[in-house]
Formats: C-alpha cells, sequence, structure tokens
C-alpha cells in the first residue's frame, strides 16, 4: 500500500535588509508567489515592522499568502533560501567596490543569525559588492561552496536583453545574451555566444534588413555597464528590476528548476579560475549551485573575464586579507 502524501512544507524565503532592495524583492516574492513564507528582517524594528504590515495589508492581492518579519532574527527560522540585502548603498558616482570594507562588516555580523537560525538555507547575496561579499560569506560563514551565490550579472543580463529586444524589436524572452563577470564596472557581454531567437546576433548583422552595427552594441554594453549609477543620479538606488530578479532566482532554487542563471558563485578551476566568486552562467536548483558551465569563448572575451577576475581578487584580499 502507498502512504499517501502529507501535504508539503511551505517554503520559506527570508530576506534581511528592509531598505529599498530588501521590501523590492519581498514584494516580487510575494506578488509572483516565489515561496509560501516571505520573512523580512532588519535591525530597525519599527521600519521593518511597518514594511511587514504594508506588504500584509495587500494579501488578498497577492499570489503567496503570509509575510512577517522583525528585528529578531529568529524571524529567519526554517528558511529554504535567505537573501541578503543588509548593508550601505552607493553614493551618486560611486564604484560598488568602494562599499567592500564597509559592507563585509556588515555581513560578518548578520553570518552568526544565519548560522543559528536557517542553517539549511541557501544564501544569496545582493548587497554589494555582491561578487567579493559571497567569497567573505562563504570563508566566514564555513558555508558549503554551492550553498553561498550571489544575483550576480542576473539583473544586467535583464538589462542587456531588454536593450536588444527594443533595437531588433523581439521579445526580451527571445533574446538570450549574458553579462558575465563581476556585477559591476569590469562586467562584460559575452557577444561571441549572444543569440536572437536561433540566430546569433553577428549573423543578424550580416542580414541587409538589420538596422544596427557594432557601435549599437558598444554603446548598449556601456549602457548597461553604467546603468545603475544612471538610476543613482536620479533616484538615490535601484531597486524594483533587482527585486523581480532576485525573486527569479529564488524560484529557480525552491522549485528545483535547474535554470540556466548568470548568477555569481565561487569557482573552482572554470576557465582557470579559483577561489573567487564571479558571473558564468550556471545551472541553479533546489541544491543552490548544480553546475557552472564553462562557456566557450573568444580569447579577448577570456582576457577580459581574467580582468575581470583579478578585480575581484583584488577586493577580497583588501577586505579578508
Ligand atoms: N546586487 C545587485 O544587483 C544590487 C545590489 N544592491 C545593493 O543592495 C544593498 C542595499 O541597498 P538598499 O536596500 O537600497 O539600501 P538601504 O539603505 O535602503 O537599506 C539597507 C538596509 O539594511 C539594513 N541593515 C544594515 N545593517 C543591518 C544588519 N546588520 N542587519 C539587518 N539589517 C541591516 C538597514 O537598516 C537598512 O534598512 C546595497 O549594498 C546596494 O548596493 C542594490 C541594487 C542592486
Ligand atoms: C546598484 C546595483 O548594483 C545595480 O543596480 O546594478
Amino acid at each position: 500500500m502507498h502512504a499517501i502524501p502529507g501535504p508539503a512544507r511551505p517554503s520559506k524565503l527570508s530576506v534581511i535588509g528592509a531598505g529599498g532592495v530588501g521590501v523590492a524583492i519581498a514584494y516580487a516574492a510575494l506578488i509572483r508567489g516565489s515561496a509560501d513564507v516571505v520573512a523580512l528582517h532588519d535591525l530597525n524594528a519599527a521600519k521593518v515592522e511597518a514594511e511587514v504590515l504594508d506588504l500584509a495589508h495587500g494579501t488578498q492581492f497577492l499570489a503567496s499568502k503570509h509575510v512577517e518579519g522583525g528585528a529578531d532574527p529568529r524571524v529567519m527560522e526554517g528558511s529554504d533560501v535567505v537573501v541578503i540585502t543588509a548593508g550601505a548603498k552607493q553614493q551618486p558616482g560611486e564604484p560598488r567596490l568602494a562599499l567592500a570594507a564597509r559592507n563585509a562588516d556588515i555581513l560578518k555580523s548578520v553570518l552568526p543569525g544565519i548560522r543559528e537560525h536557517a542553517p539549511d538555507a541557501i544564501v544569496v547575496l545582493v548587497t554589494n559588492p555582491c561578487d567579493v561579499l559571497t567569497v567573505v560569506a562563504q570563508r566566514e560563514g564555513g558555508l558549503d561552496p554551492a550553498r553561498v551565490l550571489s544575483s550576480g550579472t542576473v539583473l544586467d543580463s535583464s538589462r542587456l536583453r531588454w536593450r536588444l529586444s527594443e533595437l531588433v524589436q523581439v521579445d526580451p524572452r527571445s533574446v538570450h545574451a549574458l553579462m558575465i563577470g563581476e556585477h559591476g564596472d569590469s562586467e562584460f557581454p559575452l557577444w561571441s555566444r549572444a543569440k536572437i531567437g536561433p540566430m546569433l546576433v553577428r549573423e543578424w548583422m550580416e542580414d541587409d534588413r538589420v538596422r544596427f552595427t557594432g557601435a549599437d552594441l558598444d554603446r548598449i554594453a556601456d549602457e548597461v555597464v553604467h546603468a545603475a549609477y544612471r538610476i543613482i543620479e536620479g533616484k538615490g538606488a535601484t531597486s524594483s528590476a533587482i527585486g523581480v530578479s532576485s525573486a527569479r532566482i529564488v524560484e529557480a532554487i525552491l522549485r528545483d528548476e535547474r535554470a540556466v542563471l548568470p548568477v555569481s558563485s565561487i569557482l573552482a578551476g572554470q576557465h582557470g579560475l579559483s577561489g573567487l566568486a564571479l558571473s558564468l552562467p550556471t545551472i541553479v536548483g533546489r541544491g543552490g549551485i548544480e553546475r557552472v558551465l564553462e562557456v566557450p569563448m573568444e580569447e579577448h572575451e577570456l582576457a577580459r573575464l581574467h580582468a575581470s577576475a583579478e578585480t575581484i581578487a583584488a577586493s577580497v584580499r583588501s577586505v579578508m586579507g
């Protein structure tokens, strides 16, 4: 006789940091139904309690039905995924790497709470510089490298796909293009593998009916690399797009999708790189990082990847010695 399966345990996402980004992630996750339960945690009790109430008041219209939170780290109990957004954000014109020392200290202060209350959770870094902090979290927290990752260039790749889709007037879901490397100034588009539908972007450019050139692609790449600076100049921070990007990563984990996403994780020899985190196309599932794909690339792209890796490694050395 087969046992009748009981109801599945509700999935739980906790978000540390109830600032602009943390709330955007919680809101996106609740609307999309990324997790059954969403918890918010912040040191600022009044702020986090107000944010939880504000979110809960929309429950009737949300896909996920339970939001909770507070200043006590016990709100993270039973989490399947913990997303970290706690920390300082960039001032206009400030590079992400300038936040490394400050945010590494904040990260170190939140790791014991995760270890105590959510020891089985996959940890996703969003706080910048997210590649550097992924390494800090793994080493300081003694985490399994497969179970700590960062949103990396998921957001940047979404920016790239949107700009390309506007250029060629094709649905962004049919644009397959990646920003790789650092989530920061040294990132770059992997043009040699970029496709629109089944056709390489380069093949589109050889078609007489297509009205874009290499100069257009250079301009788009530059816009993507500088996108956050532009938004921070105008509204002080970015939040909405990282909200949906992070919710998407959480879904890939909780639903064991084995989706290929350009998250950042600690490399173990891919492309000759080890001991630092950066973004490459990666299979993401219930175990976190299932596999980093060693995508073939051209020599000049490999050189850019190594330069990006060195930028991250230098920052890791500066905060960890
Ligand atoms: N990886 C990415 O693609 C992106 C990353 N970010 C990064 O996300 C981070 C957060 O940005 P915002 O939410 O705009 O900043 P914010 O200033 O609005 O919020 C930060 C929150 O962290 C909280 N916090 C600080 N220390 C804490 C601790 N020890 N425990 C719990 N909470 C703590 C603060 O009380 C505050 O509510 C920044 O580092 C920013 O650069 C922002 C956008 C995109
Ligand atoms: C702030 C940041 O990292 C971004 O919007 O890309």
